[in-house]
């Protein structure tokens, strides 16, 4: 596993493009036939990445980093298929999981695998911390309510879903959807926010290959811009906004941890504000 130690405001000021991506962007998750891991010390979040082929399922790990019996010993985890449809088997009980479909596993599970379905499938994986155990559950992309946000007028028409919160899925941490982009839209969460109370993260996917997403970050008044590819990750520390423009349409997969699970707990931005 990857580890990754957290940064403050006044590093980012001297961070050149190769340091704002070691630190903050997370380029290489999917490895056909592996599963990869990075821990970054931000609110003790893993992001992973699994990504089995037919016929052969890949076992959850238990980096050494944990100091665990397994895993999800101390730990609960999301797991959100970003690519192809496939299962999730948690201690024998098996999971089918659609396109932008997600698992919660809770703390205390011991064996956890992921099989692919007809195809390659990449599930997207996002763990944090747990002092209590929630039962494991699904949410389907077509099944949540969502938000729809947005205005053709400002390039950022989105459906936003929530499936790990405090009115749905249940956990002791972790707050997680899916916000996916229309057509002709490209900007998410512009006007900006920060919530100091907690990490994000995001993965950005189903972008075309040959499209980038330019992510902002930084506190509002000191920004910086990560150019992300699709199936990559960004962390953002709980001081730096998250927002980005895509040279195309694409969806992203937020996720959080922290002191609370307030998803309205944001500090606004205006954009005349930032800088
Ligand atoms: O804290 C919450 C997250 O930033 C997401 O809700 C933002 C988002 O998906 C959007 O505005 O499109
Ligand atoms: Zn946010």
């Amino acid at each position: 596993m990857e580890v990754r130690h957290h940064t403050n405001p006044a590093q980012l000021r001297g961070f050149d493009t190769a340091q704002l991506r070691e630190n903050y962007l997370v380029e290489d998750l999917f490895r056909t036939g592996e599963v990869r891991t990075v821990l970054t010390h931000a609110d003790r979040v893993v992001l992973g990445g699994a990504a089995p082929v037919p016929g052969q399922p890949l076992t959850l790990p238990n980096p050494d980093q944990l100091r665990s019996t397994s895993f999800l010993e101390r730990r609960e985890m999301a797991v959100v298929v970003v690519s192809g449809a496939g299962s999730v088997v948690v201690d024998g009980d098996k999971h089918e999981l659609g396109h932008r479909d997600c698992l919660y596993i809770g703390r205390g599970a011991v064996d956890v695998q992921f099989h692919a379905g007809d195809s390659e499938t990449h599930f997207y994986l996002f763990s944090a911390t747990s002092h209590a155990s929630y039962p494991t559950a699904v949410a389907r992309f077509d099944e949540v309510e969502f938000a729809e946000l947005g205005e053709q007028s400002t390039a950022n028409v989105r459906e936003l879903r929530k499936y790990i919160h405090a009115d749905g899925i249940r956990s002791s941490q972790i707050v997680v959807g899916v916000t996916k982009l229309a057509d002709g839209s490209v900007w998410n969460t512009m006007p900006p926010h920060t919530h100091d109370r907690r990490t994000e993260c995001y993965l950005y996917f189903d972008l075309p290959a040959e499209h980038r997403v330019v992510h902002l970050c930084g506190e509002p008044q000191e920004t910086r811009d990560i150019i992300v590819a699709n199936e990559q990750a960004v962390v953002s520390p709980s001081w730096s906004i998250h927002s980005g423009a895509g040279t195309h349409s694409y969806a992203f997969v937020w996720a959080m941890a922290g002191e609370n699970q307030a998803f309205t707990d944001m500090d606004q931005v205006a954009v005349t504000e930032l800088r």
